[in-house]
């Protein structure tokens, strides 16, 4: 049996205002050929923090309830995407804390990885970490040309990536540049991720980005929604299906790692580095 929520009988194109919302850290909002847009806007740079990304989850959750046409994921900072986890939750974290960062993003990765409406991303800057999961997560990827970059840079801040994450990845890009990327936290930049094909096409700006999103949105009118949320069900089940498995055992390894003296060591450092860039400017 497959789960309900896959069963998507029909698209409703409502209008504009009747689906749109404003949350304090994302902007929803509903064109009128029913194509959902759905803007980070935690300043500066949209790290995820635990209201974040539940504050995602749950907006996620009514763009699937009110039958969306699809949605294109962006960014209100003119050039960030996402800057990933935040990684003040990680540096001397409260445990109750750190238990909810993890969950909400195991949440969120579930919730966007297996939406069963069509998602494209318009990434209108640098896509680090968490940044670039969101991204992989959806089905199209359009980049802004400029001198941003993207990446699994987790092993760069002492995080192991979740098998999960890899097997995201792999789906899109080869398991060799995967691993060669991944075990060394390596980041791409635009002309990089278009070559590999961690990105679909470039943009020359953020409006270019959403509208190439929202054609690409576009070439689910004639398609069955049953027949698109099935085939991509069934593409992603062999990620979807141990995570659902493993997720305790995912948290309890985040924790360890993250709670390790040497990771907190090292996210001090970034924190530092991070301080002293911005005072530096
Ligand atoms: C098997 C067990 C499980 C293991 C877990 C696996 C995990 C897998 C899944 C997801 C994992 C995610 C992990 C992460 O996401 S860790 C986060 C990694 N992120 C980064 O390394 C990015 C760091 N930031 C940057 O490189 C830059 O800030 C950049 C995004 C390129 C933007 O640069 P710029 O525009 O120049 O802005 P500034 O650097 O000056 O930053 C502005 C302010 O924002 C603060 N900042 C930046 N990044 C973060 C962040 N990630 N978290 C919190 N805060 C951040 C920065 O300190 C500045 O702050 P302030 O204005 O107060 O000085």
């Amino acid at each position: 049996m497959f789960p309900l929520r896959l069963l998507r009988t029909a698209r409703r194109v409502l209008p504009a205002k009747s689906l749109s919302t404003t949350g304090q850290l994302t902007d929803l909002t509903v064109d009128n050929e029913g194509i959902a847009t759905l803007t980070l806007q935690r300043a500066p740079v949209n790290s995820l923090n635990v209201e974040l990304l539940q504050e995602l989850t749950t907006v996620l959750g009514q763009v699937e309830k009110d039958k969306a046409k699809g949605l294109v994921l962006t960014s209100a900072s003119p050039s960030v995407f996402s800057a990933g986890l935040d990684i003040t939750e990680m540096y001397n974290p409260n445990v109750e804390r750190l238990t909810a960062l993890w969950t909400s993003l195991q949440d969120l990765w579930a919730t966007l990885y297996s939406a069963p409406y069509p998602t494209a991303v318009a990434i209108n800057g640098h896509a680090p970490a968490g940044g670039c999961m969101m991204a992989l997560c959806c089905e199209y990827r359009t980049m802004v040309s400029g001198r941003y970059t993207i990446g699994l840079n987790e092993t760069a801040v002492g995080i192991p990536v979740p098998e999960w994450l890899i097997g995201t990845m792999c789906k899109v890009i080869s398991q060799r540049e995967a691993e060669v990327a991944l075990n060394a936290g390596l980041m791409f930049t635009v002309e990089e991720a278009l070559k590999v094909g961690l990105i679909d096409e470039t943009a020359t700006d953020k409006a270019d980005a959403i509208e190439k999103s929202k054609k690409f949105i576009k070439r689910f009118d004639k398609i069955s929604p049953i027949a698109h949320s099935l085939t991509k069900q069934r593409f992603r089940s062999d990620v979807l299906q141990p995570f659902a498995k493993n997720r305790e055992a995912d948290l309890n390894q985040f924790k360890y790692v993250v709670l390790q003296p040497e990771v907190q060591e090292l996210l001090g450092q970034i924190i530092q580095k991070l301080k002293q860039k911005k005072a530096a400017k």
